[in-house]
């Protein structure tokens, strides 16, 4: 299947997901200067209710923590979007080295690392249906910045050496995800996709001005986990980005002046 190889990487993936040349793919490169403020959009609302949280993955591409969804205690409001949409699990994109490794830019500028947390509309019945919906989900990504480390993304780190690779699972309970998010929830926000195959075109894009703190031994810590399976030729879980792809007409709004 598809992987971020040269053989199998971001620019292969057309071949078993021709939507990856759709008219709104994402990641986009964020240029500030060309983004409209929209006096319109709410406030974002997060949600998130700690007891929710259930295991942390490594599924091959990233490692994810899930949530419980079938009610409404983890959600997102406001913002961009009309209605609830819930919390179904967080993960991130890194680089081999902290030049590299989010998946969205500002201004052409890379960031080592970037976290995105999934949310689908509770207008339609589950996640898998919401997700080939246009208005379907709802990604809110934070970048991360090297600095001083993160006491709080400490705690997700210290789980991955029980998921090293690629299939492994563990439990991950009462952890509150609010705790990874930046002071100012300030956000550019566009009509994109998922990042990777399925690629589909249903997820609006919630993108945090202010990004969160990151020590060089924390990424790290990243990438000490495995794309492979155990048994298989060991490869390091790093530069798992798309790069951005084209914008296609469509408009960045911002809810910041
Ligand atoms: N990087 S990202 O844009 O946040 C991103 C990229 C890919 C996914 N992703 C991959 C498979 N799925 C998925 C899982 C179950 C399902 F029923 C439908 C899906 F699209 C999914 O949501 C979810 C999020
Ligand atoms: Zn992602």
């Amino acid at each position: 299947s598809w992987g971020y190889g040269p053989s199998d990487g971001p620019e292969k993936w057309c071949d078993g997901f021709p939507v990856a040349n759709g008219p709104r793919q994402s990641p986009i490169d964020i240029i500030p200067g060309q983004t409209s403020y929209d006096s319109t959009l709410k406030p974002l609302k997060l949600k998130y209710d700690p007891s929710n949280s259930t295991d942390i993955l490594n599924n091959g591409h990233s490692f994810q923590v899930g949530f419980v969804d079938d009610v409404d205690s983890s959600t997102l409001t406001g913002g961009p979007i009309t209605g609830i949409y819930r919390l179904k699990q967080f993960h991130f994109h890194w680089g081999a080295s902290d030049d590299r490794g989010s998946e969205h830019t500002v201004n052409g500028i890379k960031f080592p690392c970037e976290l995105h947390l999934v949310h689908w509309n509770t207008k339609y019945p589950s996640f898998g249906e919401a997700a080939s919906e246009p208005d379907g989900l709802a990604v809110v990504g934070v970048f991360l910045k090297i600095g001083a480390a993160n006491p709080r993304l400490q705690k997700v780190l210290d789980a991955l050496g029980a998921i090293k690779s690629k299939g492994k699972q563990t439990t991950f309970s009462n952890f509150d995800a609010k705790t990874l998010l930046p002071c100012s929830l300030d956000y550019w926000t566009y009509d994109g996709s998922l990042t990777t195959p399925p690629l589909l075109e249903s997820v609006t894009w919630i993108v945090l001005k202010e990004p969160i703190s990151v020590s060089p031994t924390q990424m790290g810590k990243f990438r000490s986990l495995m794309f492979s399976g155990d048994g298989e030729a060991p490869c390091c879980m790093q530069d798992n980005y798309r790069p951005p792809q084209p914008l296609k007409g469509r408009k960045v709004r911002r809810s910041f002046k």
